[in-house]
């Protein structure tokens, strides 16, 4: 039988477990992932949110060995995403007492348009508070972190945030708290996970940081992964600094190549960076997946992407590195676009006018070699990135 776990004194989680999830919207989950609910024992038994509609029963039976689900009087549903509410109509239908709450009006709209009206919703604006007993569960909403709608649930006497995507990894385990995980396993999901999902939304997560800053909790129990209970300080100071966009001294280079010249191209870039004391690391994009590159970007401050001319354009396998680095918009890089020809530039030039799109400075212009490259050639291009970069690292330092 499945069992709930006590997180809290009368707060348990309920959620599912999916072990062998590895592609959640094109992002790899090499470590699976979990989507948490939590349940609130109280005069008004509240369950904060569900999780993803294959999971429903896992949550049930779960649930049962708690209580009977008809006893359940709130269903906070703090973000509209199906991996959170897919298992809402199930659960709905088991409580049939229940009121739905959600964010007013975002929440509402997105609950509405997924799963019909026919609901006994309770929309609630930020700063509402709603008394379940010896509780009064406070809302705040976090609006673009990552939807609209995203709304987190705070209780002031368990001293627990539940924080839905915000803080949570995509992270499959039998161990509940990060602690029993290990800190730096736990922080390389999260920073993985805010790289390919929260990104584009650094200045919403600081307005909601701010939200936050008045409330006193001790513990964040997101939608996925792990809770953060003995690293509480170091996520939210995590937090801090990605939203804040700042990059470290460090490269990547990044390419993708048919015959090898583009290979050697980015060999040569990384040399030149090693040659500067800036760390660096060499990603084939054959035999890495962009969502483990993003994870990188979000803490690298130089960013090399290198395509031969393939039929007139860059390769795709490059052009679409570049698309979904565009959509997760990291501020403040520096671009080094480069790659190897046969008659025409279009494959660099491609990836130059990409990253000029993602905003990014291009010191060192397009780095082009025309067929096969010679030693000489190599020494010619690692010489470049150093005259173009040892200034902006030297700037840095
Ligand atoms: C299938 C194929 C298509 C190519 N199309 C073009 C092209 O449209 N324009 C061009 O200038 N070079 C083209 N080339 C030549 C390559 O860009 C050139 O060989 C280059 O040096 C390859 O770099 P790499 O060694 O990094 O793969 C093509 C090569 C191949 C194999």
């Amino acid at each position: 039988m499945l069992r709930a776990a006590e997180v809290k004194p009368d707060v348990w989680w309920v959620g599912g477990i999916d072990w062998n999830e590895r592609n959640f919207h094109g992002y790899t989950t090499e470590r699976g992932s979990t989507y948490n609910a939590y349940l609130i024992l109280d005069e008004k038994t509240t369950l904060v949110d569900t999780c993803k509609g294959e999971f429903a029963q896992e949550m049930m039976e779960r649930i049962r060995t708690i209580i009977d689900p008809a006893e359940i009087s709130y269903i906070i549903a703090n973000h509209v995403e199906m991996d959170h509410s897919g298992a809402l109509p199930v659960v709905a239908k088991a409580c049939p007492n229940a009121q739905i709450v959600c964010s007013g009006p975002q929440g509402l709209r997105g609950l509405s348009a997924h799963y019909g009206e026919n609901f006994n919703f309770l929309p609630v604006k930020s700063g509402d508070t709603l008394s379940i007993g010896k509780r009064t569960l406070q809302f705040v909403h976090t609006p673009m972190v990552h939807w609209p709608d995203n709304m987190v649930t705070y209780s002031a006497y368990d001293k627990v945030l539940f924080s839905n995507d915000a803080f949570g990894q995509h992270f499959a385990s039998s161990k509940r708290f990060d602690d029993e995980v290990g800190l730096p396993e736990v922080m390389a999901q999260a920073k993985k996970y805010y790289a390919n999902i929260v990104m584009p939304y650094g200045k919403n997560v600081r307005a909601a940081l701010d939200g936050l800053a008045g409330l006193e909790f001790d513990m964040i129990a997101p939608s996925h992964g792990v809770i953060w209970r003995s690293h509480v300080k170091d996520v939210l100071e995590k937090y801090a600094l990605w939203c804040s966009g700042e990059a470290e001294e460090y490269a990547l280079v990044i390419y993708d190549s048919m015959w090898h010249t583009t290979e050697a191209m980015a060999r040569a870039i990384t040399e030149a960076f090693m040659e500067m004391g800036i760390p660096a690391r060499l990603f084939d994009l054959k035999a890495n997946h962009m969502s483990d590159i993003m994870t990188e970007v979000l803490s690298a401050r130089y960013i090399a992407v290198g395509s031969p001319t393939l039929n007139k354009q860059m390769m795709p396998t490059v052009a679409a590195f570049l698309c979904y680095m565009k959509g997760l918009a990291p501020e403040g890089r520096v671009g080094i676009p480069f790659g190897s020809y046969g008659w025409m530039q279009a494959g660099p030039k491609d990836v130059a006018a990409a990253l000029e799109a993602c905003k990014f400075q291009l010191p060192c212009g397009v780095i082009t070699h025309q067929w096969v490259e010679t030693p000489e050639g190599l020494d010619a291009v690692r010489d470049a990135v150093m005259a173009a970069i040892g200034p902006l690292h030297d700037e840095a330092r």
